[in-house]
């Protein structure tokens, strides 16, 4: 592991050599993935990286509230918080970095709530955050794990969240690039006033419509199928406490209401995020709540 402690970035890099990740400590943003020299995460050239603004790009962490507060009829506890809660846009420590045997490297961050006033007048529970990052040459995969303590102290209520790893996933071109493994899923439309739709598409293929869909569990795995011509995926797995899915591309009209996007930025990503947004987890006192995803690169014979 290597530390570039002014810009506070974390730099990861296998063995081998064949695999790296970049990680900010501003919102423990995983910021790139490397295999073989190939960029595996979008990261817009327009996205500040100095604090100022969340990363649009690599792999921003949601919580505790995906989306605004006030989408949902019941947010209590989470009036207060920003777009998309607070752990993507606070400053992390880096707490452990290891290489183990010969095919991995791994970090941790935390974020513990109480030392930040403006998370603590925000959201009234004490929580603890734990992030796992490992890289792996084989599987070529890249592991991240969210630990959620819930501290009690100052709040013994059960403590309210959302989870949701937000996957910007690069691809050559968005309109062509298939997405497999929700068919059959209900999802919630948030371009069509939230209506419920069930998936009948496998691969679901965008041809430049935007799609910002909450899929509601029942997908074990997800993947990407890329349309070079090489039949690879980029598989995404997670545990059973990340069951929900959203699928998000703005298209070209909305992206141009997006300042820290590059021209022509929402062709090169799709995102695919697991999560735990279908319903607030209801965390007790004292206890522990862990979601974890792999993404993992499977050279193979998709067609799109
Ligand atoms: O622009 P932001 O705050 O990073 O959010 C990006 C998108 O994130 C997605 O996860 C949401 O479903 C979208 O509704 C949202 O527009």
């Amino acid at each position: 592991m290597s530390r570039d402690e002014q810009v506070g970035k974390v730099t990861l890099t296998t063995p081998s050599g064949r695999s790296s990740v970049e990680v900010l400590q501003y919102g423990a943003t995983v910021i790139s993935w490397k295999y073989d020299g190939a960029e595996q995460l979008f990261l817009s050239r327009q996205s500040p990286l100095d604090g100022s603004a969340a990363i649009r790009g690599g792999i921003p962490i949601i919580f505790p509230v995906f989306g605004s507060p006030s989408e949902y009829e019941d947010h209590a506890g989470l009036e207060k918080l920003p777009k998309h809660g607070f752990a993507r846009t606070a400053e992390w420590k880096v707490i452990e970095g290891r290489v183990d045997k010969e095919v991995t490297a791994s970090c941790v961050l935390e974020l513990n709530s109480v030392d930040y006033k403006e998370i603590r007048d925000a959201y009234q529970w004490p929580v603890h955050l734990e992030y796992h990052i490992r890289l792996s040459d084989s599987p070529a995969s890249l592991e991240c794990s969210l630990k959620v303590k819930h501290l009690a102290g100052s709040s013994t209520m059960p403590a309210r969240f959302h989870v949701l790893l937000h996957n910007y996933i690069a691809v050559g071109d968005a309109t062509q690039a298939g997405v497999s493994g929700l068919k059959g899923v209900t999802y919630v439309d948030k371009n069509a006033s939230k209506a419920r739709v069930a998936e009948s598409s496998d691969p679901i293929l965008l041809h430049g419509q935007a799609s910002d869909r909450v899929y509601q569990g029942g997908a074990p795995d997800v993947a990407l199928l890329y349309n070079d011509g090489s039949g690879r995926q980029l598989v995404v797995s997670r545990s059973e406490t990340l069951q929900d899915t959203t699928l998000w591309n703005p298209a070209e009209a909305a992206a141009k209401g997006l300042k820290d996007l590059h021209e022509g930025g929402w062709r090169e990503y799709i995102c695919i995020e697991p999560g735990s947004v279908a319903a607030l987890n209801e965390l007790p006192a004292g206890q522990e709540w862990v979601g974890t995803q792999q993404l993992r690169i499977v050279e193979g014979k998709s067609k799109v």
